[in-house]
């Protein structure tokens, strides 16, 4: 399968993501606070790659999982990535007028309404999660490496590093620990939690964490790689924001070159990392592929 194959597959799953998201957004009767609904509608549906939910879905049919769920999971998980971006957004954070091709939740909502819209995506997800059609012991474990990706020795702790290290002369290896925590951690999520959705084993749990420490890692960079070299239209954010911010970024550390060589490097390891499950493991192959590659 090539290229091509892997997107038409991708859009398959988007498509079947968006549905769900649909569904479970289907919140305007007796909502307390229309107007929020619509604030956390505006950023759930601008569209967004769900790369997240992809691979939890990915991973939980790989292991013959249950996909109804792995849906539901991927879901919350999408919902909690759209809060992050948000906030990510907002004036005391990164700043940023656009998103997805639109202009950012607080440009259009204001503030208030916009810090709120992510807090109600974050406390939707978990109550999503709640109601799972699978065994309590999965329901915990999926609540609880969700949790622990978002939290503060994951997501949120990486994007205080990251806000931290602007304007200032970072290694190489704090670097990776801001990359792995505000990007990889959300992911190693996504994946695990896609485990949970079938029966795993250590040695399935073991490559699949490894996985996913290195696509996340590879994604990040890309991410960086892109500030720098990637259009605006297509990407539907601004570009060239990094560098505006004094972010450190790979790019800025080690030059396009290397940085490109350093998102080729994590790329190989992700791949070797699912030596385990031979070719069962086709799909998440071509998604490390498609990551690397990709314009958007
Ligand atoms: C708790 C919060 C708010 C976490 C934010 C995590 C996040 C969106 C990281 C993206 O990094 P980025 O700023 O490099 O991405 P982009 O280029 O998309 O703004
Ligand atoms: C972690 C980062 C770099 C934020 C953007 O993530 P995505 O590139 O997955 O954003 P969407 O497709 O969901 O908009």
């Amino acid at each position: 399968m090539n290229q091509v194959n892997i997107k038409e597959i991708l859009t398959q799953y988007t498509s079947e993501v968006n549905s769900v998201l649909k569904e479970i957004m289907n919140i305007e009767k007796n909502a307390l606070a229309p107007g929020l609904v619509k604030a956390m509608k505006y950023s759930l549906f601008s569209g967004g790659k769900r790369l997240r939910p992809i691979l939890t879905l990915m991973v939980a049919e790989m292991l013959d999982g249950d996909r109804d769920s792995a849906l539901r999971v991927g879901a919350s998980i999408e919902l909690v990535h759209t809060y992050s971006l948000i906030h990510d957004d907002l004036p005391s954070m990164d700043d940023d007028d656009f998103r997805r091709g639109k202009p950012s939740n607080h440009k259009v909502f204001g503030t208030a309404t916009a810090i709120l819209a992510g807090d109600a995506l974050l406390t939707f997800a978990f109550n999503i999660l709640s109601k799972l059609n699978l065994p309590p012991d999965k329901v915990l474990k999926i609540i609880e490496v969700i949790s622990q990706g978002a939290g503060h020795n994951g997501m949120v702790g990486g994007q205080v590093l990251d806000l931290e290290a602007e304007d200032k002369e970072i290694s190489l290896e704090e670097l990776k620990k801001i990359h792995s925590g505000k990007t990889g951690a959300l992911f190693k999520s996504s994946i695990l939690a896609g485990a949970y959705c079938a029966n795993p084993d250590r040695t399935e749990l073991t490559a699949l964490e490894r996985y996913a420490r290195y696509l996340g890692l590879t994604f990040q960079i890309v991410d960086d790689i892109l500030d720098v070299t990637g259009n605006e239209e297509v990407l539907g954010k601004r570009v060239g924001r990094d560098d505006e911010l004094n972010k450190a970024t790979y790019p800025r550390l080690l030059g396009l070159k290397q940085a490109v060589k350093e998102a080729e490097f994590n790329a190989e390891k992700a791949r070797d990392s699912l030596g385990p499950f031979g070719e069962r493991a086709f799909l998440l192959k071509q998604l490390v592929d498609y990551i690397l590659v990709r314009q958007s």
